[in-house]
């Protein structure tokens, strides 16, 4: 498959940047929140780094960290015109984190983004998703990159960019 060489090549994908406003989709629409990435984040991505769905693991400010996945790309099923990243971490959080440093490992890659002819048939491709990242992520390959020095984020320092 010739996406793979271009995608593995990159992983383990370490970055981190602050957590903008979407479209406010995710939390109403699909009951799935999804903390947004600026798009300077996105556009410093490998330029051979396909859109797609991913998972790895990711940490708020200097927080735990916790599994997630990660959607890049136009979001078909929405038709949006500029490329986002947008992370789910698989953990109930008190309250939003607008605004604050997300730190995001990309370890390994699940699927293409896809168009769906409903809404429920995205939430439930995404609920898929969760299920097979929370999966993969408890292999002892990826499970040695949830204590990586990447996420030792000194506590009270602002960290922006690598
Ligand atoms: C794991 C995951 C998989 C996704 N897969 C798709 C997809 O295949 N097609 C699509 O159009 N959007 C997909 N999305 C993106 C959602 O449409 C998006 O998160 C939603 O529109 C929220 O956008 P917002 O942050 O602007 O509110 C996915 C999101 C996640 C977290
Ligand atoms: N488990 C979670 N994963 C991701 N974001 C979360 C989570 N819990 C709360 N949030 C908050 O929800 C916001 C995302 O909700 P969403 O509906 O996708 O709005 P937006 O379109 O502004 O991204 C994040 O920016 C974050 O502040
Ligand atoms: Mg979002």
């Amino acid at each position: 498959m010739p996406w793979a060489d271009g995608v593995m090549r990159h992983l383990p994908y370490f970055c981190r940047g602050q957590v903008v406003r979407g479209f406010g989709r995710g939390s109403k629409q699909l009951g799935i929140p999804t903390a947004n990435f600026p798009e300077q984040v996105v556009d410093n991505l490998p330029a051979d780094v396909s859109t797609g769905i991913y998972y790895g693991w990711a940490s708020v400010g200097s927080g735990d960290v916790h599994k997630m996945v990660v959607s890049i790309g136009w979001n078909p099923y929405y038709k949006n015109t500029k490329k986002s990243m947008e992370t789910h971490i698989m953990h109930t959080f008190k309250e939003d984190f607008y605004g604050e440093i997300l730190n995001v490992a990309i370890v390994g890659y699940l699927r293409p983004e896809k168009n769906f002819d409903s809404l429920e048939s995205l939430i439930s491709a995404i609920q898929g998703d969760i299920e097979e990242a929370k999966k993969r992520l408890d292999l002892p390959e990826h499970l040695k990159l949830k204590e990586d020095s990447f996420f030792r984020v000194p506590k009270g320092k602002i960290m922006n960019g690598h």
